[in-house]
């Protein structure tokens, strides 16, 4: 196996009374898209700004490659970051970003126009960033973090305030990066948003590790779900109980837990009840994501 790309080790940050990062040790692999999963709160920001050495460890380590960011020579071609989309001078144009970036990465203007290309923002270059929309600030953020063409690109919510073409664009640059054998750690504190983006996942809850596996893994803790339609309700909820299905209205049928398709449609078949519908409603990963980080709310319907 490579050796790490990202290694968090025992990492902990205090502010005051505050613990925000508390105790964290995960690797982060080469060539892989790594999701940095965590409800609000959670520490994801603060890891990810003590790994680039803007906040200190009260203990603990956050090393890129096999040293601190702070002891790395020429940091922007080796890591690159996008942190917060809304860090820009408002009165410089997207270009005029780059341009003044350039010398300290030791990029050319002709790399800050590539970058700005890269990103869909060509149009955009000359004007102001303070009048770009968040989905273009996110793109100019990404345009940053890879202009010193780095190894390890860490991102923070990527995906907030993009469109849904920008998302998808998004996901296949991602997946590209990785491919060439980089290092692309992103966080977000919506599952779902990376979930076809992410080869391994990272959750944390209130600073500390729920678990770190890759997504596969992850996905196997997830209980599948049937959809189910049928025009004998009672019959059908009947049966649901004499089987010790986990089962739940859903519009216009019900949701069996735990059981796949064939399982439910030959028991029904069985039963005499008819079936008008008989889905895989796959498998329940925001459920699983939810409960790992303390974070399932009553809201989310009643299981009977
Ligand atoms: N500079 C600071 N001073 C005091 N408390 C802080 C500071 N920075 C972060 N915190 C606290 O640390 C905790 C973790 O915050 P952090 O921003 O790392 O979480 P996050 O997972 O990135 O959240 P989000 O998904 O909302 O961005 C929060 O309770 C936050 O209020």
């Amino acid at each position: 196996m490579n050796s790490p790309a990202i290694t968090i080790d025992g990492l902990t940050k205090r502010f005051g009374a505050v613990t925000a990062v508390d105790d964290l040790s995960f690797t982060v692999a080469p060539g892989r898209v790594t999701g940095f999963l965590g409800p609000n709160g959670s520490g994801k920001t603060t890891t990810l700004r003590m790994l680039l050495g803007l906040v200190e460890p009260t203990a603990g380590r956050a090393l890129i490659g096999d040293r601190p960011y702070l002891q790395i020579r020429r940091p922007a071609q080796e890591v690159g970051a996008a942190l917060e989309a809304s860090s820009f001078h408002p009165g410089r144009t997207g270009l005029g970003h780059l341009t003044t970036l350039a010398p300290q990465v030791g990029v050319s203007k002709a790399r800050c126009r590539e970058m700005l290309d890269f990103v869909g923002l060509t149009a955009a270059a000359d004007r102001r960033v303070g009048g770009y929309s968040m989905g273009m600030r996110q793109r100019l953020g990404l345009a940053t973090a890879l202009l010193g063409d780095p190894g390890v690109i860490l991102l923070d919510e990527p995906a907030n305030g993009l469109d849904p073409q920008g998302i998808v664009w998004l996901r296949g640059l991602l997946r590209s990066l990785a491919h060439e054998g980089r290092t692309v750690l992103l966080s977000s504190h919506v599952l779902a948003e990376v979930r076809s983006t992410v080869d391994d996942v990272v959750v944390i809850s209130n600073g500390r590790l729920v678990r770190a596996s890759t997504l596969t893994e992850f996905e196997d803790l997830a209980v599948h779900a049937v959809g189910v339609r049928t025009p004998s309700p009672a019959s059908f909820v009947a049966l649901a109980r004499e089987r010790h299905w986990r089962i739940e209205d859903a519009p216009g049928g019900f949701r069996i837990h735990g059981v796949d398709t064939a399982t439910v449609g030959s028991a029904a078949f069985g039963a005499g009840i008819e079936l008008h519908e008989l889905t895989d409603a796959g498998a329940d990963l925001e459920t699983v994501f939810l409960q790992l980080t303390g974070s399932a709310t009553p809201s989310m319907g009643a299981v009977r």
